[in-house]
């Protein structure tokens, strides 16, 4: 784990631990017996720390949290570093991140290659850095980096490191040999001025101000969050508390963080997300035995906002883009909203001149479809329409070349519909990009019936090269995420014409964690497509949806966003919908007189009595429909674990990652509890189907003791 030698008078310490030098107990235990063996050999005059591998270190190995710690404490070893009277130099490349920059916090002296980035991305997992990072890094660098750095989590690159004094130098060539050359170059100085306990905090003189101004900032963009909080609490202290007692308040603050819920739910988040890479489908393929079909060259079919958004997601990425459109004012107005969105990079610093002039090169806008003869890849973004659709890739069949895999960009629609549209529905799979396309990471990858492996395995991969965290689901009406979702839409306006208004449901998910609540995402992603999709379902049952209907394919019906539809209130974009705001496209949602009284009519004519709606029953009723739906999804294998359903609700509609997603709530909360409630919902509203409790939970639920999440998948097999 660690590889100790000498090379002349210098001690070599190698971590090595794949993939990530993770500092497990055999890690900590290395550096422990090979800093005592480097201090006690007499030959030796400096050492250096160096990771073998991709990297220096990740820090601390996150499987271990769990457990009850054993071996040599993080500190203890850092401790025996920097009381070497030994030169003590890290050598780093790769990344050199929370207990792995602690690590190099306590050596006297940090090299690194220019690639490498530091950090603390102790935040990220709900702690902070508890091996005295805290305490250190605000003595070799400005307090106010520290506070942002410990309290966002962002790495940081070895220059900018460099120009904040957490590096002495970037190398070039060889990192091994220059830190010889380095360590040589120190040998024999007193390591004293080096030892970061001995010195002052720096900038603490501004310390009121910069904590302030940094307790501001973390509680207006991450509300609710404990740990950028108590990160920040924690470095205060090491300017108001002498370093020993600064880190006895460290560890008091990261023993509160560790045991909370949010640091559980990060840490499963942190896993979850690894796992949802980890693609299987029920032929046994997999991510790990099937390659992509390599991508060139691409082809978009639709010049609207998602056919932009996903061209601006290839183009930035270095794909050429064919853009298709039915006629050339719709393509012209395309590619103009795509330029003024490249400007807008430009202009906030994001990307250079040069950056946006070559990505415009790369677009070949046409009315052509001929021209997607010769494209790897084609993804269609046109409105949500099945014939529309089916006949677009009718065309695609005859036009493209026998290897192009062929891309749906549908929310809904079922792709065993689309492909079957074609001779080869091997080649076709849903890329579901969730609006703003360029700005959602969220891409929830869709296979049907027959998709082949190799068309999965080339949308992952192009998942990943566009920068999208990308989730496999296999189809059905809504997928995943609007399947979910769809019953919260349902039961707000439920509540809305039972007593409740926009915005109260929007404050109560607000408070609970939501970025922003159900009414204001509707407004976001327009009023209008849940009208299309409702409309499109109807058409396809052939019953006609009217201001009268109250019942729909046997369920309540609640038709007051389609009233708001038929008043051109249709979100953000048109600068009306459940709010006001102050312009077409505008972000400030007010409060309107116009939609309160529409509500109140409506429930009037409704013959409704309203009501008070406590917090409690919104919250349930917008949460317990999503995750009932959430079961049943994985009852049907729809998604292949829990953990896939959270990733979604993180990327695609902001769930709060410390709260951990709809799926890992309900564990926390308590199956029972949550399967007794959806009961109680189910026999009070009779009429919505998505009251009827799911299988999966009810057998859940029922278990002799909860069920763990990582578990739910083969305890529901094991009882089938
Ligand atoms: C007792 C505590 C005392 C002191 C406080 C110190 C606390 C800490 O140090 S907490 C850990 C802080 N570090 C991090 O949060 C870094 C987490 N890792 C990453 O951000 C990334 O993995 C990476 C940037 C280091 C590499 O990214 P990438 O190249 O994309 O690889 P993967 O993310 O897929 O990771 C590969 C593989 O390694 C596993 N892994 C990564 N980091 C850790 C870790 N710190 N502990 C345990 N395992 C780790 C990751 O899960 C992947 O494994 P699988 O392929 O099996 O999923």
């Amino acid at each position: 784990m660690v590889d100790y030698r000498t090379q002349g008078q210098i001690a070599i310490l190698e971590v090595n631990n794949p993939p990530v030098n993770a500092l497990s107990i055999h890690v900590r235990k290395g550096l422990d017996d090979g800093i005592s063996r480097a201090v006690r050999d007499p030959s030796v005059k400096a050492v250096i720390v160096i990771g073998k591998g991709r990297t220096f270190s990740s820090g601390a190995d996150i499987k271990e949290f769990n457990k009850p710690q054993e071996g040599p404490r993080l500190t203890m070893v850092g401790k025996k570093l920097e009381e070497s009277d030994k030169p003590v130099v890290a050598a780093i490349h790769g990344t050199c991140l929370g207990g792995g920059l602690e690590i190099a916090l306590f050596c006297h002296y940090r090299i690194a290659v220019k690639s490498a980035r530091v950090g603390f991305p102790e935040v990220l997992l709900g702690i902070l850095p508890g091996a005295a990072g805290t305490q250190r890094l605000p003595r070799v660098t400005d307090v106010a980096v520290a506070m942002e750095m410990i309290s966002t989590g962002k790495h940081v690159p070895a220059p900018k490191a460099l120009e904040y004094g957490i590096l002495d130098k970037i190398v070039q060539g060889d990192l091994l040999e220059e830190a010889v050359k380095f360590a040589k170059s120190v040998m024999g100085k007193p390591v004293q001025p080096c030892r970061l306990s001995d010195q002052p905090v720096k900038g603490a003189d501004r310390l009121v101000q910069v904590f302030d101004a940094a307790m501001r900032q973390v509680k207006q963009r991450q509300r609710g969050f404990m740990a950028p909080v108590v990160c920040l609490k924690a470095v205060r202290s090491a300017a108001e508390l002498p370093y020993n007692e600064g880190l006895l308040r460290e560890n008091t603050l990261f023993t509160e963080l560790m045991s909370s819920s949010q640091c559980a739910a990060l840490r499963y988040a942190f896993f979850a997300e690894r796992a949802a890479q980890r693609w299987q489908l029920p032929s046994g393929a997999s991510a790990a035995n099937t390659k992509p079909v390599p991508v060139k060259s691409t082809g978009v079919i639709g010049a609207g906002t998602m056919g932009q958004g996903i061209a601006i997601c290839l183009l930035r990425v270095d794909y050429p883009v064919i853009l298709v459109e039915q006629n050339q004012k719709l393509l012209d107005k395309g590619v103009e909203m795509i330029q003024l969105a490249f400007k807008d990079a430009v202009r906030r610093k994001l990307m250079t001149e040069d950056a946006m002039r070559h990505c415009m090169s790369n677009i070949s806008p046409t009315v052509d479809m001929q021209q997607l003869a010769n494209v790897d890849l084609v993804i269609e973004a046109v409105y949500e329409n099945v014939a529309l659709k089916q006949d677009i890739f009718r065309k695609l069949d005859v036009i493209c070349k026998p290897s192009a895999v062929l891309c749906t960009n549908t929310s809904t629609i079922s792709i065993d519909i689309i492909a079957s549209a074609t001779k080869r529905p091997g080649s076709v799979v849903g890329t579901h990009f969730f609006a703003p396309a360029h700005i959602m990471r969220l891409l929830e990858n869709v296979y049907s019936k027959d998709t082949s492996a190799q068309a999965v395995a080339t949308v992952m991969d192009l998942g990943k090269k566009i920068g999208k965290v990308s989730v496999l689901v296999k189809t059905c009406h809504g997928f995943v995420a609007n399947r979910m979702f769809h019953h919260q839409g349902q039961e707000a306006a439920l509540m809305l014409e039972e007593g409740a208004l926009p915005e109260h449901i929007d404050k109560v998910m607000e408070d609970f964690g939501m970025s922003i609540g159900p009414m204001k995402v509707s407004d976001l992603s327009g009023v209008d497509i849940g009208w299309r999709i409702r409309h499109e379902v109807a058409k396809m049952e052939g019953v006609e949806l009217t201001s009268q209907t109250r019942f729909f394919r046997g369920e309540r019906y609640c038709t007051l966003p389609d009233k708001l539809y038929e008043l051109g209130r249709l979100g953000r974009k048109t600068g009306k919908g459940w709010y006001r705001y102050e312009k077409p496209g505008g972000r400030v949602a007010m409060v309107d007189d116009e939609v309160t009284n529409l509500i109140k009519k409506h429930s009037a004519e409704m013959g409704i009595e309203r009501r008070g709606i406590s917090t409690q029953e919104i919250q349930e009723r917008i949460l317990y429909p999503a995750i009932n739906e959430g079961f049943r999804i994985l009852e049907e294998g729809v998604a292949a674990k829990p953990e896939d359903i959270d990733v979604i609700w993180w990327y695609g509609f902001s769930f709060p990652r410390y709260m951990g997603g709809p799926m890992f709530h309900a564990s926390q909360v308590g199956l029972s509890k949550v399967y007794e409630r959806i009961c109680y919902y189910h026999q009070n509203f009779p009429y919505s189907s998505h009251w009827v409790p799911s299988d999966l939970l009810r057998k859940l639920a029922s278990a002799p003791s909860p069920v763990p999440i990582s578990q739910w998948m083969s305890y529901s097999q094991s009882k089938l």
